[in-house]
């Protein structure tokens, strides 16, 4: 995994976004959909703000970028705890998307049990060819998407479902829709993305690759595996 290290979260955001922005512009260049996979999280929420207001935004058709995300929590459409409504209040508040390359995992108010929808977002996860980015926010306790430690839904292997159903998360609210591993690490660039003190714990067993290993050091990109990590969230491990 490669490290790069940042002063503070706006810097973190900005990093982000102008990597994001070279692969989207990279690949459409090449004639091809980006798809890139958004995470939940304060991390992730920086980086898509920073995507919104970045000077080469433009330079990418955002109408041309498939999205999905690493999760979601199991809550109604527009609820302040859906990790959608982070895009939809950053980046996707100022430019144009098509709403059929928006993949969103369906809301809990939509009628569906939470395993169909998970059924559901596996059938939609299972049709992308390629993955170029996924961001993924890592949590206080290592975990990515709604991957938790351990958790049965870390021992999924490829030939299974690519979206699982969560009941009982640690970190509220208690029922979720994640992608699994092996479907993350499809990723051609997988980033991990962490600011704050409170991530030092976590980063340690990840670079340090403590045993068990957690679910963010379980992260592999085919091309890179990059961690944006602020100086507050690598102190630990300096
Ligand atoms: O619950 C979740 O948490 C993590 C990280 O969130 P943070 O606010 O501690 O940065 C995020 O990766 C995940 O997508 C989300 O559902």
């Amino acid at each position: 995994m490669r490290v790069e290290r940042v002063v503070d979260r706006r810097s973190l955001g900005e990093s982000v976004a102008t990597a994001l922005i070279g692969v989207c512009r990279e690949r459409q260049l090449a004639g091809a959909v980006p798809c890139v996979v958004l995470t939940g999280g304060r991390a992730g929420a920086q980086a898509l703000l920073a995507v919104r207001d970045h000077r080469d935004r433009d330079t990418v058709d955002w109408g041309r970028v498939r999205f999905l995300w690493g999760d979601e929590r199991w809550v109604p459409a527009g609820h302040a705890d859906r990790n959608d409504l982070l895009a939809d209040e950053s980046l996707f508040a100022a430019v144009e998307t098509d709403a059929t390359l928006v993949h969103r995992v369906t809301a809990s108010d939509s009628g569906l049990t939470l395993e169909e929808a998970a059924a559901e977002y596996a059938d939609v996860a299972a049709r992308v060819d390629r993955i170029d980015v996924v961001l993924s926010g890592v949590g206080e306790d290592g975990h990515i998407a709604s991957l938790f430690p351990g958790r049965s839904e870390l021992l999924q292997g490829d030939d299974e479902a690519a979206a699982l159903p969560v009941r009982d998360s640690p970190k509220p609210p208690p029922e979720r829709v994640t992608l699994t591993l092996p479907v993350l690490n499809r990723a051609v660039h997988s980033w991990l993305l962490a600011v704050g003190e409170g991530k030092a714990e976590a980063l340690r067993a990840v670079l340090g690759r403590t045993e068990p290993l957690v679910p963010a050091a379980r992260l592999a990109g085919r091309v890179d595996t990059v961690l944006w990590a602020d100086d507050a969230a690598l102190h630990l491990s300096a």
